[in-house]
């Protein structure tokens, strides 16, 4: 008896759901006020990072900034002050765990509070095949890519446990729920930063006094930074998915942080590829891969950074 009125409970929850869902799609819930937040982000000299900071700050937030480039951590920072924000930035490799717990004591006794967000934002791709490059360059894009989240989480969300108060957001890739090509690695430390934030979201939904601290998912789609310069579809298939204008991906991304969204693909159309993958065969997703191109759409970024690197462009890892 008990267990057939949990079902009916079950089943009117899912359907609760799914039309909460659908009625979000039209009309945009309120979003919350993160004027008095503390947000840390990895990466943020780099490309998404840096609009992150500008983003969260125009919103009346303050940021922690953490790079492992103090240079490019410092013109993020001048831009937030320019902006009218506060920002303290740290010179962090988030692949050093120690460093990591350290800093994060460093910042809780420079600031005299809490950091209540946290985005995981960090990200290497080689742009070597795995079989021509180093094994290091493997090792370093898991630890990057993957590792660190342990590391960051570790440090901040037990006192956002502690406050029942918090948002953990992890920058990760469509490359983390669908695969392609030639990126063996960067794939496998996406996919464990996807498994990573779904662990994490579910355990924080099992523990009593923990719906203060959210989650939200990052899943873009190529983000024209630089970072994956050279990646191409099919060009017929590339007028419909253009690469990602940086700064229309954070505001997506910040539009679902926002309003406490779980996870977000961006743009919108790339969650059809995810379905496909989970409901049609493999040989078909293969043959849809080949007619958009998206089977070899890494080779000319391989390329690309095979002369960057013969031209010494990239600096030594
Ligand atoms: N660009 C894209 O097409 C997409 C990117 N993403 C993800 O978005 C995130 C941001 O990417 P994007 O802004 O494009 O990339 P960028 O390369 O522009 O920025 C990444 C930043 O992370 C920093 N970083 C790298 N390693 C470490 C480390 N060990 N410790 C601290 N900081 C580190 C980099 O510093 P340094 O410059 O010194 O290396 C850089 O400032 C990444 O996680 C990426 O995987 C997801 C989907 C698509
Ligand atoms: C695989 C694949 C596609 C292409 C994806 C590409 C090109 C993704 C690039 C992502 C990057 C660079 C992410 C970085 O983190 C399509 C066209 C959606 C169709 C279905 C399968």
């Amino acid at each position: 008896m008990i267990f057939l009125m949990d079902m009916q409970m079950m089943l009117l929850d899912v359907v609760y759901f799914i039309l909460r869902g659908c009625f979000r799609i039209v009309m945009r819930p309120r979003t919350k006020d993160i004027s008095e937040e503390l947000v840390l982000i990895t990466g943020a000299g780099g490309g998404l990072g840096r609009l992150f900071a500008l983003e969260f700050v125009s919103h009346g937030a303050e940021v922690v900034l953490w790079d492992l480039n103090p240079e490019t951590n410092e013109t993020t920072a001048k831009l937030v002050r320019e902006a009218g924000g506060k920002a303290y930035t740290y010179t962090v490799d988030v692949t050093n765990r120690e460093k990591v717990y350290q800093t994060a004591n460093l910042v809780r006794k420079d600031l005299g509070r809490d950091v209540t967000f946290l985005v995981n934002n960090a990200g290497v791709v080689a742009g070597q095949r795995m079989w021509d490059g180093a094994d290091d360059m493997v090792e370093r894009t898991l630890k990057v890519n993957c590792h660190a989240h342990f590391w960051t989480v570790k440090a901040f969300l037990p006192q956002m446990k502690a406050n029942n108060h918090g948002h953990i957001i992890t920058i990760a890739s469509v490359l983390g729920l669908y695969a392609t090509a030639y990126v063996e690695d960067y794939c496998a430390s996406k996919f464990a930063a996807v498994g990573f934030h779904e662990s994490l979201a579910h355990e924080l939904l099992t523990e009593e006094e923990c719906d203060g601290v959210k989650t939200t998912l990052v899943c873009p789609y190529l983000v024209d930074t630089g970072m994956f310069d050279g990646c191409k579809i099919r060009e017929e298939a590339e007028l419909v998915l253009p690469a990602l204008d940086p700064v229309y991906c954070v505001q997506q991304a910040m539009n679902a942080i926002l309003i406490d969204q779980p996870f977000v693909c961006i743009p919108r159309m790339t969650y059809i590829p995810y379905m496909a993958r989970t409901l049609l065969p493999w040989e078909a997703n293969a043959v849809i891969y080949r007619f958009v191109g998206s089977d070899k759409c890494m080779s000319p970024f391989i390329e690309n950074m095979k002369k960057r690197t013969a031209n010494g462009a990239i600096k030594a890892a």
